[in-house]
């Protein structure tokens, strides 16, 4: 069974209150999504794989640490995702991007593909999914089955703000993803919002509203 990490970090807790403020500006808003998706690839990576390599400093040889070369990719779920992106490859530079353009229907709630472009060695690569909004899991466990068809195997989810109900499809529907989050709300309310939520992510990150 995979997990929901919750990263209660101080920083990511203080940003996610700025983002969640309505009167806070589409610039802020933006800079503040890649702030948190930084912070939370920092917690996301712990694990990853080190080797021991020799080499010399000024002084001796000694043994230092190397990650093994791990090849990673970044599949922000469009639009939203895509404001994770930046702060994703500044802790983790040589990963591809692939994207997955999903977009929720107001009135079923359910996802509705229109786009997907992955790395060719999608199947190889360690994948980290970013939206920052989790709801009713649609369109995170929608995404996740279009990478799964396109041969990915090691996949990670990672979210800003997550209902109870998405975290509960999320681990349903695809028990193998860890899900990585920065706040785990309390409900949703009739629209499928999350609650309380910041409101419609991709709009406020686009300044669409
Ligand atoms: O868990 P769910 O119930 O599927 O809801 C979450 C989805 O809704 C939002 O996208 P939206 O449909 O608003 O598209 P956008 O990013 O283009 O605004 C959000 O960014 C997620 O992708
Ligand atoms: O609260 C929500 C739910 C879905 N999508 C969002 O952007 N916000
Ligand atoms: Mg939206």
């Amino acid at each position: 069974m995979a997990r929901t990490v919750i990263m209660d970090h101080p920083l990511i807790q203080h940003k996610i209150g700025i983002i969640r403020k309505k009167d806070t500006s589409s610039k802020e808003f933006r800079e503040m999504i890649s702030e948190i998706a930084m912070l939370m690839c920092y917690e996301a990576t712990r694990e990853l794989p080190l080797t021991d390599v020799e080499i010399e400093t000024p002084i001796c040889k000694t043994t230092v640490k190397e990650l093994e070369g791990k090849k990673m990719a970044v599949v922000p779920i469009l639009r939203a995702g895509l404001g994770m992106v930046e702060g994703m490859l500044a802790m983790i530079p040589a990963a591809k991007i692939g994207h997955i353009g999903l977009y929720r229907d107001p009135e079923t709630l359910a996802p509705v593909e229109y786009y997907c472009k992955l790395p060719s060695d999608i199947a190889s690569r360690e994948v980290f999914v970013t939206d920052p909004m989790l709801a009713t899991g649609g369109s995170a466990t929608a995404a996740i089955t279009m990478l799964k068809e396109k041969g990915a195997k090691k996949i990670h989810f990672m979210c800003i703000i997550a209902s109870p109900e998405g975290i509960e499809k999320m681990h349903e529907v695809h028990p193998d993803v860890d899900v990585f989050v920065g706040a785990l709300d309390d409900h949703l309310n009739e629209h499928g919002y999350i609650v309380p939520g910041l409101g419609d992510a991709g709009d406020r990150i686009f300044g669409t509203k």
